[in-house]
């Protein structure tokens, strides 16, 4: 049976690699700063040399927001740990505020990490926040058409825009073990009253944590995360195995798929390989129903031999806008044409269409972004490969072209495929469902996507002596 740390495990950080120092998310609650304390005592004792800087975002959206930085800021001085507080100062969204601050916080947080070299930042994640985030999980899945993975919970790291590792070392502590630390030693926090307005659905969780039964209920969730985590780590195994030996890529945005990719055997790596290359193709961030996509699957599958498809009869399907065409040559997967991005300028570390990620030294404006266009496509050579040259060049007219802005109607600059970097800009393509948010139990899948289109190559990640592949 799974038991949860009711003392902080010493332990708890000896597997990360503070080669590249650490970023510790502190917001001046009690996780974080309990993680705070325990990591410099754990570097003190290990590493002392290692860039440790604490970083507070102050979101301005509660009246002591900035005082509460400054507690955290002081804290700091007094035990000799670098501290910056970083304010959220873009307008904020009427509505979807908690979204838009988590967004913001780890954009503020990665974006510190990374003007100060660091590819690392640590949060105070623990027990309670995981079984309070499987348990809202499993009462949203319970009726609706999910695969389950969420389930997993939250993974013990995340790579952020594929380039800055989120690790949450305290996912075995409970909180009231932090709480214990920070007595100890003397240290308050602060309370967010947003964790207690039970017109939150967190909140309620917590609540009714708390009663008799609730470390019974909050080992059983993390229990459950954990399973669940084996499962969708060894899914993503074979799904990235099938993805290996079936999926190539004949040219810049268009997948073909060996048919027997369908009849392979492993129907549930197969569905998760499916999803994984239609979200990727049609530039979308998360993957498409796992019920509509097992069904394209049976459709693929049914071919008239009944175990090696041919596609007599050709079919087209889209999901995810994506554009699936079966036929005699294979099966193709392509961005649909609907909905392309228009002509605009290129913003730095914006994903165009979801599928390419744009890095700009220049300023904003010297460059627009434009999908190249069916009549241009047409004009393009297409090498004699067996792959039909309709399927290349349909492919093709999505996927983007820079311009200047004065000569949009002129000579094209270049395409932007195959990661092209022109003077002061990079394109690279991404593997859209983990763009953002690649969490550690999808590494595979996800490596494997990032090889068959030109992605950049995972970072190692943050555990001593594991490699992203
Ligand atoms: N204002 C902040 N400044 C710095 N770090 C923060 C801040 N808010 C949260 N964090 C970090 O995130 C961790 C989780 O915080 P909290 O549970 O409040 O956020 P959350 O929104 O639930 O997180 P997530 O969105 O990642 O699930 C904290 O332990 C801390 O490390």
């Amino acid at each position: 049976m799974l038991t949860l740390e009711t003392e902080p495990d010493p332990s708890v950080f000896s597997q990360i690699d503070f080669t590249n120092g650490a970023v510790a998310a502190v917001s001046g609650g009690s996780d974080s700063t309990a993680l705070l304390l325990l990591l410099k005592d754990h570097l003190d004792r290990t590493a002392p040399a290692t860039k440790l800087l604490a970083v507070t975002i102050d979101h301005g959206l509660r009246p002591g927001s900035a005082a509460e930085a400054q507690a955290v800021a002081r804290l700091c001085v007094g035990r000799g740990i670098a501290h910056r507080t970083v304010v959220w100062s873009r307008r904020k969204p009427s509505t979807g505020l908690p979204a838009a601050a988590r967004e913001a916080r780890y954009r503020l947080l990665a974006e510190a990490a990374q003007a100060e070299g660091i590819g690392l930042v640590l949060t105070g994640h623990t027990a309670d926040d995981q079984a309070e985030t499987v348990l809202m999980r499993k009462a949203r899945e319970d009726g609706a058409r999910q695969d389950g993975r969420g389930l997993a919970g939250m993974a013990p790291a995340t790579l952020y825009d594929w380039r800055i590792w989120i690790a949450r070392p305290l996912l075995g502590t409970r909180r009231a073990a932090l709480r214990e630390v920070l007595q100890r030693a003397n240290v308050g926090w602060v309370e967010d009253p947003t964790n207690e307005d039970e017109a939150f659905e967190r909140p309620r969780i917590r609540a009714a944590l708390a009663d008799r039964n609730g470390t019974q209920r909050v080992e059983d969730a993390v229990a459950l995360a954990a399973r669940v985590a084996v499962e969708r780590e060894q899914l993503g195994h074979r799904a990235a195995a099938l993805i290996r030996g079936f999926a190539s890529r004949p040219t810049a945005g268009l997948i073909r798929l060996d048919p027997g990719f369908a009849t392979a055997g492993d129907e549930a790596a197969a569905v998760y390989a499916l999803r994984i290359l239609l979200a990727t193709v049609g530039g979308v961030a998360f993957l498409p129903d796992q019920v509509r996509s097992k069904a394209l699957l049976d459709r693929l599958r049914a071919g008239p031999s009944g175990t090696t498809p041919f596609f007599a009869t050709p079919f087209c399907a889209t999901l995810s806008r994506t554009v699936v065409d079966a036929r005699r040559a294979g099966i193709f997967l392509r961005r649909e044409t609907r909905n392309l991005p228009p002509a605009a300028p290129a913003v730095d570390n914006a994903l165009w269409d979801g599928r390419w990620r744009i890095t700009l030294d220049d300023e904003p404006g010297a460059f627009l972004i434009a999908p190249l266009g069916a009549a241009r496509a047409a004009k393009r050579p297409i090498a004699d490969d067996g792959t039909p040259p309709s399927l290349v060049r349909a492919a093709l007219a999505a996927e983007p072209v820079l311009w200047r802005p004065d000569e949009l109607l002129g000579e094209c600059l270049g395409s932007a495929q195959d990661s092209q970097v022109l003077p002061g800009m990079a394109v690279c393509p991404v593997v859209a469902p983990f763009a953002r948010f690649l969490p550690s139990f999808d590494l595979a899948p996800a490596g494997t996507v990032a090889a068959l289109i030109g992605a950049p190559l995972l970072p190692a990640t943050p555990f001593s002596g594991h490699t992203a592949s």
